[in-house]
């Protein structure tokens, strides 16, 4: 049934019909329940969808939460557009996030605005090309040049808590738009994503590969996701690398979920002073396997081997465990440098290797390579 109403009307309509019709309708005879339930029900709601909060009704009655949870993103109901069978890896992609892209959290059936107190509406570009922040009404974007690197936000009630630098000083990095490279310099990016619970050091890793410094202070997670570009040469060659910083922390799951599902190469971190982080891999290798595409390469890097005595999980439990996984596995310290340029470097020659029409190049090992490079860097990370 379509009937074209003003706003106002069909808003009225659909607030006072059902209350107008339904005693009567309940205690009429003469009509079938199913008739009576859509002239109750049914019936206002389809006068009244020209208002916001039927057509999020319909929305999302019309996408049926098994494939939401699937997918993770909630993208172009068929109501609104065609292409409502995107591919998820389309709809990250694509430029054109609808303002009806809902982002979903895929352990629940609710939405991650949902559960932070609001709905994540998605406006404007992919994330790359700007800087995205939460507002009542959902994300906005800039539409700035795009940067080196970039940080979505969510502006909630750690709003103030983000706009002061983080302790290691990469929250907010915005390098000036002279380093931006255009699009023609830009021959392949490699989507590099670091994984891993809250804490392990994640953003103290990519600080010291970008910066050279480590901050020790108070730890302060991050919130949402951010990415900073860097180019190494490889045998001459230039890589590079968009290395993504993600938050660690189970509420931001599903948005980071969305980001890695177009990566190269993933990091996936645990902090030797803590068996839950290095527990929780195998947690994280999953998503990895259910999110991320078959070829992306990925590394398990046990962070914080600077520490002495206070090392809960030994380097051979690491090892196994990439083994088992079939991955790369090193010992970092994001606090003395040990093996961190490394870790990104050979990241970038697997992906170097991959693209390669040398022979020899393509027999890379990362897993390998990973090995004799961690040893002879002297990878003295004690076994406790
Ligand atoms: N000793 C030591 N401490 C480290 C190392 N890396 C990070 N830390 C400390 O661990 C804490 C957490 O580091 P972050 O880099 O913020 O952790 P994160 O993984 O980015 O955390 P989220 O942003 O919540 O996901 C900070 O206090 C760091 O100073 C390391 O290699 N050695």
């Amino acid at each position: 049934m379509c009937v074209t109403l003003s706003p106002s009307l069909s808003f009225s309509l659909s607030l006072f019909l059902p209350l107008s019709l339904s005693p009567s309708l309940s205690f009429s005879s003469s009509l079938s329940p199913s008739l009576s339930f859509y002239l109750s029900l049914i019936l206002p709601l389809s006068l009244s969808t020209s208002s916001y909060p039927s057509y999020l009704l319909f929305h999302r009655k019309r996408c049926p939460v098994s494939e939401l949870h699937s997918k993770a993103l909630i993208n172009r109901c068929p109501r609104r557009n065609k292409q409502a069978t995107a591919s998820p890896r389309q709809a990250m992609s694509s430029e054109d996030l609808n303002d009806d892209d809902v982002f979903l959290s895929p352990s629940a059936d609710v939405p991650v605005g949902e559960l932070m107190g609001g709905t994540h509406v998605v406006n404007g570009s992919r994330p790359s090309s700007g800087y995205y922040s939460r507002q009542t009404s959902g994300y906005t974007a800039s539409q700035d040049t795009p940067p080196t690197s970039a940080v979505l936000r969510v502006e909630d009630e750690a709003t103030d808590r983000q706009r002061t630098p983080s302790p290691t000083g990469y929250r907010g990095a915005m390098p000036p738009p002279a380093q931006v490279p255009t699009p023609e310099e830009d021959d392949i990016i490699h989507k590099t994503i670091l994984l891993g619970d809250s804490g392990v050091g994640k953003t103290s890793l990519l600080v010291q590969f970008d910066t050279g410094k480590f901050q020790p202070g108070t730890f302060s997670a991050t919130v949402g996701i951010g990415f900073t570009n860097k180019v190494v040469t490889v045998d001459g060659s230039k890589v590079k690398l968009q290395i993504w910083d993600t938050a660690g922390q189970e509420r931001f799951r599903s948005v980071t979920h969305a980001y890695y599902r177009d990566a190269h190469a993933l990091l996936l971190l645990y902090d030797v002073m803590s068996k839950t982080s290095f527990d929780n891999t195998r947690a994280w290798l999953g998503e990895v396997h259910e999110y991320a595409q078959d070829d992306v390469v990925i590394m398990l890097i046990g962070n914080k081997c600077d520490v002495n005595g206070e090392r809960v999980v030994r380097r051979e439990d690491g090892e196994r465990l990439a083994r088992e996984y079939n991955v790369a596995f090193m010992e970092t310290s994001a606090k003395t440098g040990l093996n961190v340029d490394l870790a990104f470097m050979a990241v970038a020659r697997e992906l170097k290797a991959r693209k390669s029409n040398n022979p020899n190049e393509r027999k890379f090992n990362v897993a390998d390579y990973v090995r004799q490079e961690a040893k002879s860097d002297g990878c003295v990370c004690n076994v406790g």
